[in-house]
């Protein structure tokens, strides 16, 4: 179609958005007709509208991380680079929640990785950091960081240079702070943002895309909504294969269809609480209690 023009969302409310154009110029967008919703991340082209536009076409998504409840699917974000999770040595975080982070991720082929923050709490953070073993083994990145005294912020930017990361935390992690620390103008921009998109909030109560660089190669993506989150779009049988750990022992099952949690010749249990250091392929005994936790769920979840 002629007269569209190139972007990507930046933010979006209901089925409003913001898109930026590769001069950095940005524009509140509709969807024309009854198009499904656009999500933040996605390149569309668009068309003006006066001083608005309208959304002709969402480009193929290379990626989309998002959860899924039994009532419905929340969408944070397409055509991510990796994934952060924040968590802090207090609030204590739960495992749970970070598995299934760490798997909508997995299942979507974007790598992941965990900062523990509030590195100046001594105790509290060892004990963290010592809950975080099992993921440090299986090849899941944990980057210390310390926010209130600066600690760790270089390896930090490092990491997230030249690349499009999704920021996820629980509440209470610091995760405002690091936003805040990383774009300087973060809190002007939602300002903005919220202006434009007619919230009448001045708070994230969405997705927010920042860029880190004058030369926009690096952004973050900051998105609430942590809680809650849902896997249903993922087979029960596939779980094993999208946990690093399990995925490493699988092979040597006497089944082909064996569901490790209850067969004989099970090559994945049988390595299920050994000691690390007389077994490579050792798996934590609290990792393989979620993998039944969630198998049970998946293998119940009912669709309305
Ligand atoms: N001790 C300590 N406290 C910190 C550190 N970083 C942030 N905090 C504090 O942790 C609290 C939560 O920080 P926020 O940035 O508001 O956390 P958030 O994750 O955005 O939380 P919500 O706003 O609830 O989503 C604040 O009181 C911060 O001052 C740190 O490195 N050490
Ligand atoms: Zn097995």
């Amino acid at each position: 179609m002629g007269g569209t023009r190139p972007a990507r969302v930046v933010a979006a409310h209901g089925r409003h958005c913001l898109v930026e154009g590769e001069d950095g110029q940005r524009t509140l967008c509709h969807p024309r007709g009854k198009k499904s919703a656009v999500v933040v991340g996605d390149i569309v082209a668009w068309q003006p509208t006066g001083d608005e536009g309208s959304i002709e076409r969402i480009e193929t998504r290379r990626n989309l991380f998002y959860r899924q409840d039994e009532m419905r699917t929340k969408a944070f974000a397409a055509n991510l680079d990796q994934v952060l999770i924040l968590l802090a040595a207090e609030p204590v975080f739960s495992e749970s929640q970070l598995t299934r982070a760490l798997l909508a991720a997995e299942a979507e082929g974007i790598s992941a990785f965990i900062v523990l923050n509030k590195q100046d709490l001594g105790d509290a953070f060892a004990q963290a950091w010592v809950r975080l073993e099992a993921y440090r083994r299986m090849g899941t990145a944990v980057l210390p960081l310390g926010l209130q005294q600066g600690q760790g912020l270089d390896a930090l930017r490092e990491r997230l240079t030249g690349r499009h990361t999704l920021v996820l935390g629980p509440s209470g992690v610091g995760k405002s702070t690091l936003v805040n620390r990383l774009v300087p103008e973060a809190r002007a921009q939602t300002g903005e943002i919220s202006r434009a998109l007619n919230t009448g909030r001045h708070t994230t109560t969405s997705t927010t895309w920042y860029w880190l660089d004058a030369a926009r190669e690096s952004a973050l993506i900051d998105s609430p909504g942590f809680q809650e989150f849902g896997l249903h779009h993922l087979e029960a049988q596939r779980l094993a294969q999208l946990m690093p750990d399990l995925r490493a022992t699988l092979g040597a099952c006497r089944f082909y269809n064996c569901t490790h949690r209850h067969e004989p010749g099970c090559g994945v249990r049988s390595h299920v609480g050994a000691d690390p250091a007389n077994d490579p392929l050792a798996i934590d005994e609290g990792r393989y209690r979620l993998y039944n936790e969630l198998f049970d769920e998946l293998s119940n979840k009912r669709t309305y």
